[in-house]
């Protein structure tokens, strides 16, 4: 199997990579004051455990970077209407992500796929 055949998934080096990013990521965000001025973002944020939150979102990278793991937690939309996240907290957001990839030193080519996962998700999360 050549490198480029490889599955996101596999090159990221699997579940025991990405939980290390998103273990790093879910403590930016929890804590960030610019999403937490959000009402909603801070009540939901404090609300549910971080554990589970760390469990979901790991679930849902693996799946959705061709994992063999299912993703069984809410849809995008079910999950993120009710708190009208807003562009700029977008873009803050995105950050954070930037700067746990940058951390863990995922590859410019591995970037550039999970934004793109990332941005497809986009019109569920983000307030019109
Ligand atoms: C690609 C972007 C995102 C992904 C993949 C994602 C993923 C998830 C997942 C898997 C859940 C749990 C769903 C469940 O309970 O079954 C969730 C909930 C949540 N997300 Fe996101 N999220 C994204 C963007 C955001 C942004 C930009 C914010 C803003 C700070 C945010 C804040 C929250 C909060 C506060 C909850 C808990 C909601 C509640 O239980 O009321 N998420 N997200």
């Amino acid at each position: 199997m050549t490198q480029n055949s490889l599955s996101i998934y596999e090159r990221l080096g699997g579940v025991y990579s990405i939980a290390a990013v998103v273990d790093d990521f879910i403590d930016r965000i929890m804590v960030n004051p610019a999403l937490n001025a959000n009402a909603k973002v801070d009540e939901a944020h404090h609300r549910v455990s971080k554990a589970g939150f760390k469990y979901l979102v790991t679930e849902m990278v693996c799946w959705a970077t061709g994992g063999p793991q299912k993703y069984t937690g809410k849809s995008m939309r079910e999950s993120h209407e009710h708190l009208a996240i807003t562009e700029p907290e977008w873009q803050v957001f995105l950050q954070d992500f930037q700067d746990s990839l940058d951390k863990f030193q995922v590859p410019q080519a591995e970037q550039r796929e999970l934004f793109a996962i990332v941005a497809s998700t986009k019109r569920d999360i983000v307030v019109p």
